[in-house]
């Protein structure tokens, strides 16, 4: 039986003010709702009484993850530790669905082809043009990626792989230092890190959802292969704040 060599913690940013209007959002830079911001505390509190601490964090460069982890740094009276901040940890980049409504997307095109976008490996949302002003060409904090590396869409593949040099490079390292690390990211760009690190099928993938503001502790062996993970909340509180993100999807949102 594997044993234990490292605790690390993930966690999706709290409900942003699209997430509240239910549009896709991807790069577009929003902020947190006053609910997401409850949610960032919460995690921070939740964090606090399990005596966890951390050497240093990981996030994106959107202010909806940033805002976040600073909340719970706050919280955990460690706001004073090393924050690395990378596009790498971004969301999937929602091409020209970012701004649109979920559940008016899903009556248009269906519930089924709304769950390919949102939750396929392989298949990305229709891309952005260059000359749209939603493309992340135009963004200085984006002024040092390659023509190619600057996304016009992004499947989770697409997602995985400008992530994974970065875990590689940066995150994994740290960890096998013994660094305690936070990563406070998105819901994508976390699915293609447990995608990863479970080696999750590319079928498998599609029915995975990651609640907003809810901190997820994965425990690893010393290659970094996980041994067991769980989300700092009750079944119930997770299994509801799971429903609420799987409903964005679809038409007519089940009770
Ligand atoms: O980018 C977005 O719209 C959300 O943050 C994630 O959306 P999804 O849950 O529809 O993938």
């Amino acid at each position: 039986m594997a044993t234990t060599a490292f605790k690390i913690v993930l966690i999706r940013h709290g409900e942003s003010v699209w997430n509240k209007e239910n549009r896709f959002t991807g790069w577009t830079d929003v902020e947190l709702s006053e609910q997401g911001v409850k949610e960032a505390h919460a995690a921070g509190k939740k964090l606090k009484s399990g005596e966890y601490t951390f050497d240093i964090a990981y996030t994106s460069v959107l202010k909806r993850a940033i805002n976040t982890l600073n909340i719970v740094l706050d919280e955990l009276d460690q706001s004073w530790i090393q924050v690395d901040k990378s596009w790498r940890l971004n969301e999937r980049m929602y091409g020209a669905l970012q701004g649109l409504n979920k559940s008016e997307t899903a009556a248009k095109y269906g519930d089924d082809q709304v769950l390919v976008w949102r939750r396929s490996y392989d298949t990305p949302p229709p891309p952005l043009d260059e000359t749209d002003e939603r493309y992340p060409g135009k963004d200085t904090r984006y002024k040092g990626l390659t023509k190619e590396q600057l996304p016009k869409s992004e499947c989770l593949k697409d997602t995985v792989e400008r992530f994974l040099p970065y875990w590689n490079d940066t995150i994994a390292p740290t960890i096998q230092s013994g660094k305690k690390v936070l990563i406070a990211a998105h819901g994508n760009s976390i699915r293609a890190l447990i995608k990863y690190l479970d080696n999750i099928a590319d079928d498998k993938i599609v029915s995975m959802d990651i609640p907003t503001g809810i901190p997820l502790v994965y425990e690893l062996d010393k290659d970094l292969k996980p041994i067991k993970h769980y989300y700092l909340a009750s079944d119930a509180e997770l299994n509801s704040a799971i429903a609420a993100v799987v409903n964005q999807g679809k038409a007519k949102p089940q009770n």
